[in-house]
């Protein structure tokens, strides 16, 4: 099988921030994911796509080892974070969760208040040493987000109490106030209305460049919309990755063609 690789680091691409090699991933005896190699670069915004099951979630998994709590899974390959091998045994995976963080298809706040869905990740870290150091990360994350305007009188209200798209960029103020290098999102503007979908969006577009980004979409245009570069994958393999304006008007695989003009997926 032919291998496809990251396109060139051009300008505009920043820094190059990941790299995976050669990626297979198995659940048991199944093989998920098949030798897959991507670069994600800082300035990017990196969009995988591609059909129900074709293993877009379990390769973003492995990013952040999100697979290592599946006790089936097991991953190969080389994936490295600031070229330092992420699966290396001397790796702490707590402290790699926080450089690249991740936010879920659905809002999982902590049954806790907002200031201390944020203010958590910076305490288990020591991030602050003083109330108003937390307090001063609580509020960035919160701006950074997008959600201090509409919280910042009700810090100690429950953050289960806030609308589903609030819920969300709560749980990406969370996974910023921890000072990540990455912020990988599963399909994070499915279980949202339109409204809600259009912040989350731009609130991409405002993250950008500030944090490496990549984003698992079943929406195409949600892809061409908010990201730069795209990954599209079919039955674990990674079928073409390129400028996400070429992957929607030029693809060069006709499997992308096809995915792209809806004759399949
Ligand atoms: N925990 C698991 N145990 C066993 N098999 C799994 C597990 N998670 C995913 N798979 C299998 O791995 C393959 C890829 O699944 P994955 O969820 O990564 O695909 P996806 O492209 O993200 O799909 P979707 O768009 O439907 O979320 C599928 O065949 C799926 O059944």
């Amino acid at each position: 099988m032919t291998e496809t690789t990251a396109p060139a680091i051009s300008a505009g691409d920043g820094p190059l921030k990941m790299t995976t090699r050669n990626v297979d991933v198995f659940y048991g005896e199944k093989q998920a994911i098949n030798g897959v190699s991507i670069d994600v670069t800082m300035d990017n915004v990196t969009a995988f796509i591609g059909p129900s099951g074709c293993g877009k979630s379990t390769f973003l998994r492995c990013l952040n080892r999100m697979n290592d709590t599946i006790p089936i899974a097991k991953v190969t390959g080389e994936i490295t974070l600031e070229g330092e091998d992420i699966y290396a045994p001397k790796m702490d995976v707590v402290q790699l969760r926080a450089r690249v963080g991740m936010v879920f298809q659905k809002p999982n706040p902590f049954p806790k208040s907002i200031y201390d869905n944020i203010a958590y990740g910076p305490r288990i870290h020591g991030l602050a040493n003083s109330k108003d150091e937390l307090d001063n990360i609580v509020e960035t994350s919160l701006q950074r987000a997008g959600l201090w305007g509409e919280v910042q009188d009700r810090l100690q209200d429950s953050g289960t109490a806030l609308s589903g798209g609030q819920q969300q960029r709560l749980c990406i103020a969370r996974a910023i106030a921890v000072d990540p290098e990455v912020i990988l999102m599963d399909e994070p503007c499915s279980a949202l209305d339109p409204i809600a979908t259009a912040k989350i969006e731009e609130l991409i577009h405002e993250l950008r460049g500030k944090y490496a980004i990549v984003i698992v979409t079943h929406n195409m245009q949600q892809a061409a919309r908010v990201s730069q570069r795209t990954a599209f994958f079919h039955l674990g393999t990674l079928v073409e990755y390129g400028v996400t304006s070429d992957i929607f008007t030029n693809p060069t695989e006709e499997k992308t063609r096809d995915y792209i003009t809806g004759r399949y997926g």
